[in-house]
Parts: structure tokens; sequence; C-alpha cells
């Protein structure tokens, strides 16, 4: 059985004490509402990692994600955070190659698969994001354009490691448009990744592996779309930033 998860990304938004509370709120919220076995992750921003990880310290279905980390090991980087330091405040989980990091940082396939290295090195996981621009969609190609990215980002690991890997298919033209990928489109492209990792891989692993769905979710059609026979769970941006919709969204499977 793979894992279900639903995880908050919630980019550059909330001060400290608002991101402490929203997290109090989850909490609270997923203690006293949330039932069965899905996982829970929150990705606030760097500054906040250290004192949300204190508030999570007793909680063992909510986990704690950063939204990068540098693709280097340590040294005169200025600005950038290690994989070795988001470890040694408890984080568990690292988001790879957010399609803004591709767009607005100029991140490449090949940087992304050293920053997998490096998280997995430190025995973090990686939520690897990977995603169309709507031009692509609309040329028809979508489908090897995501297959390609896992292929030059993810498919020098082990097997061992990627198992390890949560995948993000995050349809570009779905994020904060409020236009989300309908039941069947999200599905085929779960099902391609799915079937492409199988090709290399074997239906075993591939079978295994958590792929998350994000872009506009919300607790309106999360239901629906996670009902599809190959979308795992969630990768949140918007919905996140609200206690109540992302604690329904965790409860529509
Ligand atoms: O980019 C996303 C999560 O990483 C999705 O963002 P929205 O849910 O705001 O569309």
């Amino acid at each position: 059985m793979r894992k279900k998860l639903v995880a908050g990304n919630w980019k550059m938004n909330n001060d400290l004490d608002a991101g402490l509370k929203l997290t109090s709120e989850i909490i609270h919220m997923v203690e006293d509402e949330v039932r069965g076995n899905v996982g829970v992750v929150i990705a606030p921003p760097f500054v906040h990692l250290t004192k949300i990880s204190q508030l999570l310290k007793n909680e063992a279905r909510i986990s704690l994600a950063a939204q990068n980390c540098s693709e280097h090991e340590k040294g005169a980087y200025t600005g950038e955070v290690s994989a070795g330091m988001l470890a040694s405040v408890g984080v568990n989980f690292v988001i790879i190659g957010h399609s803004e990091r591709r767009e607005y940082f100029n991140e490449t396939n090949e940087q992304l698969a050293r920053k997998t290295d490096i998280v997995l090195n430190h025995g973090l996981l990686p939520i690897f994001c990977c995603g169309e621009s709507l031009e692509i969609r609309e040329k028809g190609n979508y489908v090897e354009h995501v297959c390609n990215q896992l292929n030059e980002s993810l498919f020098h690991l082990s097997e061992e490691e990627l198992r390890k890997v949560v995948i993000a298919y995050e349809p570009i033209w779905a994020i904060g448009t409020g236009k989300t990928a309908s039941t069947e489109q999200a599905q085929e492209m779960h099902h391609a990744l799915r079937n492409y990792i199988a090709g290399a891989y074997g239906k075993e692993l591939a079978d295994d592996i958590t792929i998350l769905y994000g872009g506009s979710c919300k607790p309106s059609n999360a239901p629906e779309l996670f009902a599809c026979a190959d979308v795992d769970g969630g990768l949140i941006g918007g919905a996140s930033l609200s206690s109540r919709d992302f604690v329904d969204i965790i409860k529509s499977f």
C-alpha cells in the first residue's frame, strides 16, 4: 500500500507569529478531526523551521518540509541553506524543483538531480516537483516533457533511493490560477508517470511511489482528485494558508 500524503507549501507567506499560529491550529484540527492513515506535511519558509520543528516534536503524523535547499554541501554560497542544516533542525522532507524555482531561479533538471542526491545523503526525503507549462500542454507533448524531467533528475538513483522520493505533479497552468486539472487530466499524467517509472525500475517499485497532485487544489475539488486511482494526495499552495481549508483537504480521502 503506498502512502497517502497531503503537503502544504506556504511559499513566501506568513511572518513567524502567523506561521506558529497556523501550525498550532493544524495540529489541533488534525488531532480532533483526521482519521485514517494520511500523512500531513507542512512546508513553511526557512526562518520558521526551527520553531515549528519544536511545535511538531510530539506529532507523529505531521512532518516538516523545507521549500528548497542548496545543491552544495557547505561553503561560500551566500544566502543558501544546506541539506545538513535542514536535517539539524528537524526537517523531514525537502521540496525540490518547484516550478517557481525552475522559472524564477532557472533551476535545471541537472541541478535538481544534485539537490535530490544531497537531500537523500542527509537522510531527508525529497518531494520532487514536475509539470508542464500551458504552451507545452497545448502543443500536446506534455507527457513526454514531464517524463523527461523525471528521467534527467531522478533516474540515476538506485531503487532503494527512488523509493524514498515523493513525486508531485503540478501543471504550471493550474498553479495559483484557480484552474484545476480535470480528474481525467490528473489521472492521465499520474498513470503515465507510474508507467514510465515501471519501465525503468519495475512495476512493484512504481506501484509503491507516492504521486501527489498540485495546482489550485481546494476542499471542493480535492475529493474527486484524490479518488483518482493514481493520485495519492496533494501539494497544496494557497489553500494550505487556511487551517480550515487545509484540514478539509486532508479529510478528503
Ligand atoms: O504550487 C503549488 C503547491 O506547491 C500549488 O499552488 P496553488 O494550490 O496555490 O495553486
